[in-house]
């Protein structure tokens, strides 16, 4: 009895393996355009011109042979003989990604090596001369020595000449039934003659896609690349005050005229004053930082639109590769920047459970946008709006080391939980870069839309709700003549008796109420606070100023940033935890974050506390 032959298609990920399979087997495997679908082998039969037919084996997408994944793995032991009931293939089928070739390329030399009949599938090369990129196969077969066959998998394009060269390799298997390997190179030999050999298949290249190409050496550039991006994020955050401060400066105004005005109509009772100290002055303290959002959300958008976002990624996977992160962990943690809700909840595109854990960790630690209003509050009332070079002004700047402090304190941590809670290695990863594009102004007004009606949601639902609760907790019971009503009330009640805890962190007692009512959700602190110093303020002229000046009387610099501290680390937010819960199914990680951050929080704000003191600030 004859053995059966077999051919296997080996690549990189998301090269269209799986769609070749489809096309010749006629099955139906998964096919998506990410880089990890197929994870085990699968098997299936085509028949040759001659009549016989051969077992085609899909392989899982694998970037060399010295595998350090559970899918890369499969990949190598079923090519080298070396998996169990399963012989070693009698043909090679390298699947290259036309558009990527150089890339490609890499792990194709590899392959080759093995001596083992090969043939090399110019896969996607549709999707290149979309890119105006149309490239020489025969050179190609030239400089590789194999024959190569240009096809477009999801077209059934080439497969004839696919199956045709699949045959005679087998033919040629049989004549010489050992391979012989050839001469091994080492990874950076590779990568330099893949380049070579790309350069020297190009037949045309449109000045455009060249254009793209010479903009990628830069922004990705390993030196480069990391620089300019840091460079782009510190001019954002100093747009979001340059450019926002005359709207957010008018939508204050707007309020206090509508505040002015209720006061001024309507008799003093207690409805009177639910409008003007919780609705007003609360929920309209939060309302008032929209342009910010805006501002914040125009440039992401845009950085996402263009094609930049993902080479972000590419251009950070180094550093999170370095804190045993993977780039995979990139995109969900950006995502936290609008909500950790989100970003958690796309940490289910990382495979490995450790890693994924990890992430869904530090995810609160970047800076979501519910904290943008706490801290532009207490940073326009404490830090003065000061230029401290050209271009730089001091207020932007220290929302910039905000920021900064979040993610240095997210790198750390998972240093950290890397060694100990979830040690594990770091998996590779390399995603495709979608083609650079000049961003639709539709789609931006969409997204801006999207975001700002978010924001606002929050305002009147869960903002207002706390706000009014608050308010409640403030105005009851009344306090006797001469006596503070933020003491008498419930609320400072409440607050007395937590406020030992945060004497030592330097916080005023409407600091640490509206700690409580902020678990609900970060910018509460802010309505918070300006509803409290409605109520507490003695005369109506007192009670209409904002908020910023209420607190730039009333705190001290240290107090001001450590709570500023608090909030780069502080878990306060109930959704963040619930779905945290949810994502891990159990308490136990999400009262492990909860515990870790709050501790971070206070070391952190009490740090900057005695440090501010000390310094004299
Ligand atoms: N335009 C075009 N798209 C293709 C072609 N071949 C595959 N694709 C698409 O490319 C994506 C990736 O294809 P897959 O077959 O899943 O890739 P794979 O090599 O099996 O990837 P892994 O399983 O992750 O290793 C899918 O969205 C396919 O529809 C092609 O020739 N032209
Ligand atoms: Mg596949």
């Amino acid at each position: 009895m004859t053995r059966t032959r077999t051919a296997a298609l080996v690549g990189n990920p998301n090269a269209g393996k799986s769609a070749l399979f489809n096309a010749l087997t006629g099955a139906r495997q998964k096919i998506a355009n990410y880089p990890g679908v197929t994870v085990e082998r699968k098997a299936g039969r085509i028949s040759l011109p001659s009549g016989e037919s051969i077992e085609l084996l899909d392989l899982p997408g694998s970037y060399s042979f010295d595998a350090t994944s559970p899918d890369e793995e499969v990949t190598r032991k079923v090519v080298m003989g070396d998996l169990d009931g399963q012989d070693q293939p009698d043909v090679l089928i390298i699947v290259l990604d036309a558009a990527n070739i150089e890339q490609h390329l890499v792990f194709a030399q590899e392959v080759i090596e093995l001596g083992i009949p090969t043939i090399a599938a110019l896969n996607m090369v549709d999707l290149a001369e979309r890119d105006g990129l149309t490239l020489d196969a025969d050179a190609l077969a030239g400089a590789l020595g194999v024959p190569v066959i240009p096809t477009v998998a999801v077209r059934r394009k080439g497969l004839a000449q696919l199956t045709e060269a699949i045959a005679d390799a087998e033919k040629q298997r049989e004549e010489h039934p050992n391979p012989e390997p050839k001469p091994h190179l080492t990874l950076p030999e590779r990568r330099l003659a893949a380049g070579n050999i790309a350069k020297a298949a190009i037949l045309s290249e449109t000045a455009e896609r060249r254009f793209h190409h010479g903009l990628d050496g830069v922004l990705l550039h390993p030196w480069l690349g990391p620089p300019i991006l840091f460079v782009l994020l510190f001019v954002i955050f100093q747009a979001v005050f340059a450019w926002a401060t005359p709207f957010a400066d008018g939508l204050e105004a707007g309020v206090s005229a509508i505040s002015a005005w209720v006061s001024s109509t309507f008799p003093q009772n207690f409805f009177r004053d639910l409008i003007t100290e919780g609705l007003l002055a609360g929920v309209g303290s939060v309302v008032v930082f929209l342009p910010q959002i805006i501002i914040l959300f125009a440039f992401i958008l845009v950085m996402e639109a263009t094609g930049y976002m993902a080479r972000a990624a590419f251009v950070m996977d180094r550093l999170m590769a370095s804190v045993g992160l993977s780039g995979r962990s990139f995109i969900p943690l950006l995502s936290s920047f609008a909500c950790a809700i989100p970003g958690i909840m796309a940490t289910r595109s990382i495979a490995d459970p450790k890693d994924r854990l990890t992430t869904i960790l530090i995810a609160p630690l970047m800076t979501c946008s519910a904290r943008l209003p706490v801290y532009l509050i207490i940073i326009a009332a404490v830090i003065p709006e000061r230029q401290i070079a050209p271009l730089i002004g001091l207020q932007g700047l220290v929302m910039f080391l905000l920021y900064l402090a979040g993610i240095v304190g997210a790198v750390l941590v998972a240093l950290v939980l890397r060694r100990t809670v979830t040690a594990g290695r770091a998996s590779g990863f390399i995603m495709e870069l979608p083609r650079y594009q000049l961003p639709r102004l539709s789609d931006l007004a969409i997204g801006l839309w999207q975001r700002a009606w978010v924001f606002l949601r929050r305002a009147g639902t869960i903002i207002f709700a706390a706000t009014v609760v608050l308010w409640l907790l403030l105005t009851f019971p009344k306090a006797d003549i001469g006596e503070s009503q933020l003491d008498a009330s419930y609320a400072g009640q409440i607050s007395a008796v937590v406020q030992p805890v945060f004497d030592p962190i330097g916080f005023n007692q409407e600091m640490t109420l509206a700690l409580v009512p902020a678990m609900a959700a970060r910018e509460v602190a802010v309505s918070s606070l300006a509803t409290t110093y409605a109520v507490d303020s003695d005369d109506e002229s007192e009670a209409e100023e904002a908020l910023k000046e209420q607190i730039a009387a009333r705190w001290s610099l240290p107090t001001a940033l450590a709570f500023l501290a608090w909030f780069v680390f502080a878990p306060q937010c109930i959704s963040t935890i619930a779905v945290a819960r949810r994502e891990t199914n159990g308490w136990k990680w999400p009262m492990f974050m909860v515990g870790y951050l709050f501790a971070l929080a206070y070391v952190f704000a009490g740090l900057t506390y005695w440090v501010a003191v000390w310094a004299g600030l």
